[in-house]
């Protein structure tokens, strides 16, 4: 542990130009606390920093750009389920800011020992899925998760859209869920700006992906409890989460209401639908005032990220497979070149299901 403390130390003192005297000083603090009680506290100045060099690390995530700006709640004095839901709604409320949407994200206390705290949740955000005898209502990406609800106690209203209740576990006690209070929760309903039907579909999303599964790795203290939020690319609603045919599948739909013929691909309807879902999102957001970005645009801000980070020094790591958008790809910059899928820490991980 001590090794990764001091390679995560070093770099935070170097990059935010601390002296060295402060930085061994430091460095015999951390030991002494290690060979005394097994780990040691990150002060909030190097949680804080910490947090942003895991963002500006995450090798997937094209949004880079913006690492300084994480908004960096600490919570790590929270022990219970019910103060731990509350602070998740203070996020929730924050973080959407009326949809001037605040990348944040909020720290609870690490995994030390048998204690450790989980979220369920894979966002606390996020629809539920239903299985019946007629289909799947709602998003199948969630039926998994919904079972688990139900078994837990909470009955969803069983339509397309219902929000999850978050479920909080503390160490190895059963988790509790909270229904989220409905009026917190942004979302935007879908229209097209020259397609009038495209309203009567009656679909929706919410406006802020806020990601509770993944575990945050700093100095080798491991926080399994750190939900993070950006503003969504526009890709991810309309060319995965509507469009994939094992999500909400919506391209037949549309294709059938602009008229084009189904019968052969040549037609190419898929990826005319597809571009008009995507039109319908970025239009529907912004009209809405909601933060969201075309893959355009945030393909060129990771362009600006790289030109950064190279005059800083560093090299920009990165996983091409999930840094290239769904729509479009040879038309950015990222497709046409190779990156260093390396994994440096501080970083965001999955880690293991508490269910299933
Ligand atoms: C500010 C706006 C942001 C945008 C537009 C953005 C965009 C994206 C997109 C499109 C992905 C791929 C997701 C997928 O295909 O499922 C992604 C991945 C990721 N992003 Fe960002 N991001 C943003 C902010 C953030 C922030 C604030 C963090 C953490 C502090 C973050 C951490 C990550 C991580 C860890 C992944 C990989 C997730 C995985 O492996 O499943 N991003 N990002
Ligand atoms: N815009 C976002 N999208 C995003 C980021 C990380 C992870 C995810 C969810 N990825 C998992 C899904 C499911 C399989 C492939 N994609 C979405 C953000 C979410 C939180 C911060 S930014």
């Amino acid at each position: 542990m001590f090794k990764d403390a001091e390679e995560f130390i070093r770099l935070y003192y170097y990059e935010t130009k601390k002296d060295d005297e402060a930085l061994e000083k430091r460095l015999i603090e951390i030991n002494e606390q290690i060979e005394k009680y097994g780990q040691y506290e990150l002060t909030y100045d190097e949680l804080d920093y910490g947090a942003k060099l895991a963002w500006r690390n995450s090798n997937r995530c094209i949004g880079r750009l913006f690492w300084k700006n994480l908004k960096v709640i600490d919570k790590r004095e929270l022990q219970t389920e019910t103060q731990i839901f509350e602070a998740l709604l203070e996020h929730i409320n924050t973080a959407t800011n009326k949809g001037r949407i605040r990348p944040t994200i909020t720290i609870f206390l690490p995994t030390v020992g048998n204690q450790s705290i989980r979220i369920w949740n894979h966002q606390l955000i996020r629809y539920a899925g239903y299985q019946t005898e007629h289909g799947v209502i709602g998003d199948p990406d969630s039926i998994v998760f919904t079972e688990v609800c139900q078994k837990l106690g909470w009955r969803g209203k069983g339509g397309p859209f219902d929000i999850l209740p978050l479920v909080i576990q503390v160490n190895d006690h059963p988790p509790k869920w909270f229904e989220i209070p409905e009026e917190m929760i942004l979302e935007v309903p879908l229209r097209h700006p020259n397609y009038e039907w495209f309203a009567d579909l009656n679909l929706k999303w919410y406006a802020v992906p806020i990601i509770s599964s993944m575990k945050l790795e700093i100095g080798g203290i491991t926080y399994s409890a750190a939900p993070f939020n950006g503003w969504y690319m526009g890709t991810e609603i309309a060319a995965r989460n509507l469009a994939d045919e094992n999500r909400y599948n919506m391209l037949p739909k549309i294709a059938d209401l602009m008229g084009l013929d189904r019968k052969t691909n040549a037609s190419l309807w898929k990826d005319r639908a597809l571009v008009e879902l995507n039109t319908a999102v970025l239009h529907s957001f912004k009209e809405d005032g909601v933060s969201i970005v075309d893959h355009h645009t945030a393909a060129h801000q990771f362009k600006q990220f790289e030109e950064k980070e190279r005059e800083m020094g560093r090299e920009v790591t990165g996983n091409w497979v999930w840094l290239i958008p769904p729509v479009s790809p040879a038309t950015t910059h990222i497709f046409h070149k190779p990156y260093n899928n390396k994994v440096n820490k501080p970083n965001y991980f999955y880690q293991q299901l508490p269910y299933e």
